[in-house]
This record gives structure tokens, C-alpha cells and sequence, in this order.
């Protein structure tokens, strides 16, 4: 009889904690049929896939994981910084390919530095914009020269170069800063016409891995690699308050370096225009910007903010000889040059 009693509510107990088990089973069993993908969607063959290819069989909560926890990838005005690992290139391509696009490319070849010409346009056409169409638009002082080299060149389908002759300035400074007054004029002769996008580079670079279609938007800089690591107040942006570049030294978002920039042709002709104005405005008063149209380039994109912006594996330098484990692949650089030869009056 003692037992018994004892025994009744031990059974009650034991059966309340079976059911409990069995509850949470069955729960479990009802979210996680929630979020496995549906094997008939596994099998689907995808010709163009415009969704991850690379996490379709994880979990959908996987994919609101960061993919690059260890960097800035989201500026705070929301927009992209471009990464390796924070997008995937076969939607990239994908998206954009289909679309028919141009993409202009100026680069400018005056003087001494004709020499580099080659080497960009031989890694463009490995790693820039590939299956793209790309029209290059080589500005020069030594139209019959570059003719030559660009007949030695093979260029993919699709892609075009056209030599257009500019006048060489006596200072390296003027041939770097007219450079904004030259495209302003160029797309409204006739890169508006021929293109969607347009890129505006530096020639004494090379390129060392995919600069694809991820780099399109609106209004696209890419931060300088000397920079990315300063306060602002380190920034080198104009400081004297009497030029048009004047940025004060608690303002700025982010130092961006002139070797790149971009986007349409409508975004960048307003930027040119703006930044070869105050360039005018600034020689009219006898001043020269710190670091001529970079510094006004960095005031402009400080009032209008880039729609998308390059992280320096974008636009990188051989000069850091050191690759921090932030820049996994090197993809456009500067080489090394001695500027003392190569430039009019340095
Ligand atoms: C590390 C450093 O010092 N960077 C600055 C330096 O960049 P860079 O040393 O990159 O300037 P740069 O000498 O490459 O000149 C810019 C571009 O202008 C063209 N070009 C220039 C000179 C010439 O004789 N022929 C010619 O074709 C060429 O396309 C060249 O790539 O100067 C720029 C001038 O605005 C910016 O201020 C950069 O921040
Ligand atoms: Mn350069």
C-alpha cells in the first residue's frame, strides 16, 4: 500500500516529462521543415543563377551572416563597399551582362608616360570588365605612337580603343588636373552617346585580378590605400579655407585617391564639370589644391556622397610591399615609377 502511494505521483511526473519531450520534437521537427529547402528546388538545374551560388544548400538564416565581419563593408550613408567575399561574382555577372552595356574608359598618356600604356591595356583585357563591352579612350600627345602599339594589341570582341590628342602641359600638376575639364568635354561630344558607364583611371597601374561589373553604380569612388587606416584630420584634403576643395579638418568621410572613379555618364559629366569649375575658380585667385584634382574630387564627393565605393584591393599601390590579410586579392595597382624621370618638373 506505501509503495503504491509513493509510486502514482513518480508516474505523473516521469509522463509529464515524456510529453514535454515529445512537444519539443515535434516542434522542432516544424521549424526546421520551415527552413530546409524543398528537395525539388535543390534539383532544379539554374542556367543563370541570380541567387547564391555558393550557400544554396545552407540554412536561409546562414545567409544574413556577414560575409566579411572584418571590414567596413556598408558606408554610414548606406552605401556598398565593395570586398572580396561580399558578393558573389557569378550574379554579378549574371545581372549585368545581359544588359548590353558600354563601359568608357578614359586614360590619359601624355609625355613620358605613354610607357605604361601597354601593360594597362594588356591586364585590362584580362581582368577588366571581361565579357563586357569596353571602349578605351586613350587621350595623348603622341597620337602616331599609341596608333602603333594599339595595332601590336589584341582586344577581345566587343572592346575598342580610340586615340584622341590633347596638348601636353609643362607641369605634371596641370596634366593631371586638366584631365576633369578633358572628360567633361569628351562626354558631351560624344562619350554620351556611346556609352552607359564611364571610368576614369589612372595609366600607371596594371591590373591582377577581376575589376567586373561589381563596380558599377552611379557614383563610384574608391578610397585611397595610404588612408583607409587615418582619421580624418590625418586626411590630406585641401586645408586652406580660401580654395573651393577646403574641407575643415572634422569634416570628410573617407580620402579617396583620383586614380578611379566612376559611374554614369550623367553622375560623372556633373562631377567633371563641377570639380574643372572650381579647378578654374581656384587658378583664377593664383591657388593650386593641395593635391590638384584629387582634392577637389574630394570635396565633391564629400557634398555628394558615391553611390558605391571600391575598397582598396580596387585601387591598390606596389609601393606597400606588405599586403594586409584585409586585401585578399590585389586587383588594380600603381607601379612603381620613378617620378623624378618620368614626370616634366618634378
Ligand atoms: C601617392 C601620390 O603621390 N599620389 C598622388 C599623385 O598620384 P600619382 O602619382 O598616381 O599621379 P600620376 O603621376 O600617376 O598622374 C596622374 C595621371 O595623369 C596622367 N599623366 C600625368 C603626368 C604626365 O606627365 N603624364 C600623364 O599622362 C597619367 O594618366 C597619370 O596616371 O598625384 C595625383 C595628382 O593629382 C594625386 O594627387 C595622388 O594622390
Ligand atoms: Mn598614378
Amino acid at each position: 500500500m506505501r509503495t503504491g502511494k509513493k509510486a502514482t505521483p513518480w508516474c505523473i511526473c516521469l509522463l509529464v516529462i515524456l510529453q514535454g519531450f515529445l512537444f519539443f520534437g515535434v516542434w522542432k521537427l516544424y521549424l526546421s521543415y520551415g527552413t530546409r529547402p524543398h528537395k525539388t528546388e535543390e534539383k532544379q538545374p539554374s542556367v543563370l543563377p541570380l541567387s547564391p551560388t555558393t550557400k544554396e544548400k545552407q540554412p536561409f538564416f546562414f545567409l544574413l551572416s556577414p560575409t566579411r565581419p572584418d571590414v567596413m563593408t556598408v558606408t554610414p550613408w548606406l552605401a556598398p563597399i565593395v570586398w572580396e567575399g561580399a558578393f558573389d561574382p557569378v550574379i554579378i555577372d549574371n545581372m549585368y551582362k545581359p544588359q548590353d552595356l558600354t563601359i568608357a574608359t578614359t586614360v590619359f598618356a601624355v609625355g613620358k608616360y605613354t610607357r605604361f600604356l601597354r601593360d594597362f591595356l594588356e591586364t585590362a583585357e584580362y581582368h577588366y570588365m571581361s565579357g563586357l563591352k569596353v571602349h578605351y579612350y586613350i587621350f595623348t600627345d603622341q597620337s602616331k605612337d599609341v596608333d602603333l602599339l594599339l595595332k601590336e594589341l589584341r582586344f577581345a570582341a566587343g572592346r575598342v580603343a580610340t586615340v584622341i590628342p590633347v596638348p601636353k602641359y609643362n607641369r605634371w600638376q596641370e596634366i593631371s588636373l586638366r584631365r576633369m575639364e578633358t572628360i567633361q568635354k569628351t562626354i558631351e561630344a560624344r562619350i554620351g552617346r556611346e556609352a552607359d558607364y564611364i571610368y576614369c583611371l589612372d595609366v600607371d597601374m596594371k591590373f591582377h585580378y577581376r575589376w567586373g561589373p561589381e563596380v558599377l553604380g552611379s557614383l563610384v569612388a574608391a578610397i585611397h590605400p595610404w588612408y583607409y587606416y587615418f582619421p580624418r584630420e590625418k586626411f590630406s584634403y585641401e586645408r586652406r579655407p580660401a580654395s573651393r576643395a577646403y574641407i575643415p579638418e572634422d569634416q570628410g568621410d573617407f580620402y579617396y585617391m583620383a586614380a578611379v572613379f566612376g559611374g554614369t555618364i550623367k553622375e560623372v559629366h556633373t562631377l567633371t564639370k563641377n570639380c574643372s569649375e572650381n579647378l578654374n575658380l581656384d587658378k583664377g585667385q593664383g591657388l593650386e589644391a593641395i593635391w590638384q584634382e584629387e582634392s577637389h574630387l574630394n570635396w565633391y564627393l564629400l557634398h555628394h556622397k558615391p553611390t558605391k565605393l571600391l575598397s582598396p584591393e580596387y585601387l591598390w599601390d606596389d609601393l606597400k610591399r606588405s599586403q594586409p590579410r584585409e586585401i585578399q586579392h590585389v586587383r588594380f595597382s600603381a607601379v612603381i615609377k620613378n617620378k623624378m624621370e618620368v614626370r616634366e618638373n618634378e
